[in-house]
This record gives C-alpha cells, sequence and structure tokens, in this order.
C-alpha cells in the first residue's frame, strides 16, 4: 500500500527524516511513536505530500508520489491542526471531503449518516460544532477523514487533545473500526500507551530515522537498543558482560535467558524482574522511594553502586520506606539489548 523508500527531509544541513525506509500492508496500522523532534510529523507530512522530499521515494499503491498534490494521493488526514469548521453543522463537516469531490447530495447524506452511526454519533449531523465535547469532535473530525473512503488514512496524534480516560476507550473503539472497515492507518502519537494500543506494528524514531520496527509485544519484550528501552520507560538499563546465562553488572551478577547475545552489552532489567530474598542473600539496597500504583508499587531502590533500581512489588509485600532490603533478578525479566553499547565516556 504505501513503501517509503529513502525518505529524506532536510531543513538547511539537518536531516529531520534521514533515509527512512517503510512498508505499510494493506490493512495494516501502523503507528510511529518517538519524543518530540523525531521527525514522526515530517514522515506524515511527506506521505500526505504537504512537504516534498529531498531525496527517496513515497509510493503509494506502487506509483510515486513525486509531484502528486495532496489531493489526488487519496488519503485521507486527521491531523492535530487540521480543526473541524466551526460555522458548518457535523454533517457540513462530515460531507466537505465529498462535495469538493462533486458527490451528489443523496449520496453524500447516506455516507454522513452512515459514518455517523459507526463513530457513534447517529442522528447528529444538525448539531452544531460548538455544542460537541471534545471527544464529540474527535469521533465528527474522523468520520471526515473516513468519509470520501481514503485508502490510506493518516492521523497525528488523533486523541492528543482528550484526557486519558477518554483516549483510552476511543483507542480500543478506533482499533474496532479500523478493522471492521478494513483501513490502512498510519498514525503518529508520543503516547506509548495509545500506540502499543492501536497498532498492529510500532515503529519508533530517533532523530529522523527507525530505530525499531514491529509488533508492540516484539517492541515491549525486546527493545532493539537502550535508546528504545529508556523511550518506553525502562530505566533499569546498564552496561554488562555477558557470558553464557550470566552477566556481570555494577548490579553484580545478573542471570540472562539462554541464547543471550554474549559480550560486551547493555541489559534491561524489567522492575517485575526484582525480586526480595532473605537478608545477606542478594543485592543489598536501601528503599529510596515508594509509589502506589493500584495493584502493585513502585520502588526505588539504592544499590551499593550504579543507578538507581526500578522494582515493583505486589501489594502486601512492600518493604518500608529507608528500610534496607535483598534483592535478586528473574532471568525471564530480563534483556540482553541486541546493539553494541557505545564506548566512550
Ligand atoms: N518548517 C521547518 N523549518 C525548520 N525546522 C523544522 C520545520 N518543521 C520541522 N522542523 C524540525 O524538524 C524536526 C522534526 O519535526 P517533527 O515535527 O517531524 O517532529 P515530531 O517527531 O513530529 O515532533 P512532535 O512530537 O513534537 O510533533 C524538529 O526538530 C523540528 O524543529
Amino acid at each position: 500500500m504505501l513503501t517509503l523508500d529513502g525518505a529524506t527531509v532536510r531543513y538547511g544541513a539537518r536531516a529531520v527524516l534521514d533515509g527512512v525506509d517503510l512498508v505499510v500492508a494493506e490493512h495494516e496500522i501502523v503507528c510511529v511513536l518517538g519524543p518530540s523532534g523525531s521527525g514522526k510529523s515530517t514522515l506524515l507530512r511527506a506521505v500526505a505530500g504537504l512537504r516534498d522530499l529531498d531525496a527517496g521515494r513515497v509510493l503509494l499503491g506502487g506509483a510515486d508520489q513525486a509531484g502528486v498534490p495532496t489531493h489526488r494521493r487519496g488519503v485521507g488526514l486527521m491531523f492535530q491542526d487540521h480543526q473541524l469548521f466551526p460555522q458548518r453543522d457535523v454533517a457540513g463537516n462530515v460531507e466537505f471531503g465529498l462535495r469538493m469531490r462533486g458527490v451528489d447530495r443523496a449520496e453524500r447524506e447516506g455516507r454522513a449518516a452512515e459514518l455517523l452511526d459507526l463513530v457513534g454519533l447517529p442522528g447528529a449531523q444538525r448539531r452544531a460544532v460548538a455544542s460537541l465535547s471534545g471527544g464529540e469532535q474527535q469521533r465528527v473530525a474522523l468520520a471526515r477523514a473516513l468519509a470520501p473512503r481514503p485508502r490510506l488514512l493518516m492521523l497525528d496524534e488523533p486523541l492528543g487533545q482528550l484526557d486519558r480516560g477518554l483516549r483510552e476507550r476511543l483507542v480500543v473503539e478506533l482499533r474496532h473500526l479500523f478493522g471492521r472497515l478494513g483501513t490502512t492507518v498510519l498514525a503518529v502519537t508520543h503516547d506509548q500507551g495509545e500506540a502499543f494500543a492501536l497498532a498492529d506494528r510500532v515503529v519508533v524514531m530517533r532523530e529522523g530515522r527507525i530505530a525499531q520496527s514491529g509488533t508492540p509485544v516484539e517492541v515491549w519484550q525486546r527493545p532493539a537498543s537502550a535508546f528504545v528501552a529508556r523511550f518506553l520507560g525502562f530505566d533499569n538499563v546498564v552496561p554488562a558482560a555477558v557470558s553464557g546465562t550470566e552477566a556481570s553488572t555494577v548490579w553484580g551478577r545478573v542471570p540472562v535467558p539462554a541464547g543471550s547475545p554474549q559480550g560486551d552489552r547493555t541489559l534491561l532489567v524489567r522492575p517485575a524482574g526484582v525480586r526480595l530474598t532473605a537478608p545477606g542473600t542478594g543485592l543489598t539496597c536501601r528503599v529510596a522511594a515508594r509509589t502506589f500504583r493500584g495493584l502493585h508499587v513502585s520502588v526505588t531502590l539504592t544499590p551499593p553502586a550504579g543507578p538507581p533500581l526500578e522494582a515493583t512489588f505486589p501489594l502486601g509485600d512492600v518493604p518500608a520506606e529507608d528500610a534496607e532490603i535483598s534483592v535478586a533478578f528473574r532471568a525471564e525479566d530480563v534483556v540482553v539489548l541486541d546493539e553494541e553499547p557505545r564506548t566512550g565516556p
């Protein structure tokens, strides 16, 4: 459906999109994730034809899009800054793209009714945009983007403005809706929870390049690098010398899964992989902080050397603040990252 082939965009001397190769298959939902400024929006704008490439190609359905204007690319856009027309009612907004394409009135009205049903706003045609809640406006924007039946739907921070509860609900609805319609989706977000809930495949960007691409489970279980691990919120990342099923680290010896990469590496220890042991039998740490998080407690530990260690303990099994405790590591929650660590300070 969509192929980016060495896609490059420069501002001055700086490549904000740096030779990106990406393929999105028909019916696939791909979410591009990355920190602010990593080039996510630029990637979408390049695919939409809102920004020309300085090198490389964008192909849609196999056809090179160089010189093809946005409205002829057959893509639907729902962008952060792409607000609804406040002076039009809901139907006027949803039908906008169809009117531009000269679709007759009966068909426009039929399509608008169908889409408003789909997005959970049946019968809202005559409502004023200003009378809608943020979530309802987002649904109307989605119906508007879907109305012309785009071959590719592109979303930039689709749920960015909404509060967390509503976002979590809408993201599940969106995934069902796209599945039902068979829509191919390329979405951009800085919210990893949103990306993981929505996507068939997640693409993590760093400084204009793809740092990792994989299913949500693959990326979550095996971050490709310390950058990706930290971006996902894992802070227990240390250099390690791996030999067999053991690694030597600043936190002492840490068991690693069989078949892990060997030699000088970077190690990720998931917080769930830090467990309490009998006093004196493991790594002695001081409890620096505790944060209650529903069903478990996040605990920051100060080991004798090296960076703080993040652990999660079940409620009821939580050491007191300032206590000295002994911890060991569970191999199944340890990941030896594939990348070679950087040398130097
Ligand atoms: N018109 C422009 N002129 C100069 N630099 C630009 C321009 N547009 C974007 N940039 C720069 O390109 C880089 C990538 O921007 P982009 O908007 O693609 O990032 P992003 O990952 O979408 O970030 P965010 O999550 O903050 O929206 C940024 O450093 C930005 O400052």
